[in-house]
């Protein structure tokens, strides 16, 4: 049996616990996650770092619905992500879940207008016309392309492009937004009023937003940072606004490992070399924190 944690809660929108994806071509087996544990609370909005290959994209492949773990736990509100149905998937992807992806042509057909992209899921969803015209109105509005809704793709920029996918995947009042890379073809200017599209989305609706970046821009304006690394969540950054002296207001950041569930911390690289840490620490409790030190006893 599970014992419930906070991964539990219903304030908890997303949970991931060992999750593991492997992928089999032919004889080789490639682990593009390896046990990975990720809370995200509901309405959070969360940026996810880390190398190329990491695992960002399968986590978020997973967390769409369009990919299946090889093992551990995924929860994405009700649904348990490792036990659904073929049905409760296409349910899942339709309704729960908003995915965005880096392409920003990827997201949308060439030869409908903004306002027929929006249109179409609520078809899929069987929404009635009248809502579905007032819904594709409010939301490319909320996302400021209102004036774009009879353009095609061709005739939007990158940053209108982007913020039309998005009302795309909010057609269906997702409460899971997930963005691979949003940012990733824009300049500079653009991906700030992307980033604050989706931030302002985030606020509006109260989504859960999950954006998968490379971009310091983006994950240095939200409030807590993922860190992804082969595979495994590794650390993570919370940021919160401090007044300063002056009166002024300041973004304190501050790093934390992710401990799992069975105790396991990984102890970064730099911190193992300066003081050679091997196989075997010594851990010792003191009152408000947990020594590790070298083995005295080993050869280092
Ligand atoms: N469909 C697949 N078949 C085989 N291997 C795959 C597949 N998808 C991903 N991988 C492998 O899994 C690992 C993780 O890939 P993933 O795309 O999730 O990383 P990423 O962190 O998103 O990288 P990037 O930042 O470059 O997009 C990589 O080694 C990748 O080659």
């Amino acid at each position: 049996m599970h014992e419930p944690t906070a991964a539990d809660a219903p304030e908890t929108m997303i949970a991931c616990e060992n999750l593991v994806r492997i992928y089999q071509t032919g004889s080789v087996e490639v682990q593009a996650l390896q046990g990975l544990d990720l809370v995200v609370g509901r309405g959070e909005m969360i940026a996810v770092v880390g190398a190329s290959g990491s695992g960002k994209s399968t986590l978020l492949s997973i967390l769409a619905g369009i990919d299946a773990p090889t093992a551990g736990r995924a929860r994405v509100g009700r649904w348990d992500l490792l036990g659904m149905s073929r049905a409760d998937r296409v349910r899942y992807r339709r309704h729960t879940v908003g995915f965005v992806r880096q392409q920003t042509s990827s997201n949308l057909v060439p030869y409908l207008t903004a306002h027929q992209m929006v249109d179409l899921p609520m078809t899929a969803a069987r929404t009635p016309a009248r809502t579905r015209r007032r819904r594709a109105t409010e939301l490319l509005e909320a996302l400021g392309v209102g004036g774009c809704a009879d353009r095609r793709p061709g005739q939007l920029s990158g940053g209108q492009q982007m913020r039309v996918a998005i009302a795309v995947a909010l057609a269906n009042r997702p409460q899971v937004l997930l963005a691979d890379e949003p940012t990733g073809e824009l300049d500079t200017a653009t991906s700030a009023e992307v980033f604050d599209a989706l931030h302002d989305v985030n606020r509006r609706f109260g989504v859960t937003v999950v954006i998968v970046t490379h971009d310091p821009e983006v994950s240095g304006r939200v409030e807590r940072t993922v860190a992804i690394r082969d595979g495994r969540t590794s650390s993570e950054v919370l940021r919160r606004t401090a007044e300063a002296a002056d009166g002024g207001t300041h973004v304190i950041a501050e790093e934390y490992a992710v401990m799992d569930r069975a105790g396991r911390v990984q102890v970064p690289r730099d911190y193992r070399e300066a003081l050679a840490l091997t196989r075997r620490v010594r851990l010792t409790l003191e009152a408000d924190r947990v020594e590790i030190r070298p083995d005295a006893g080993s050869d280092a």
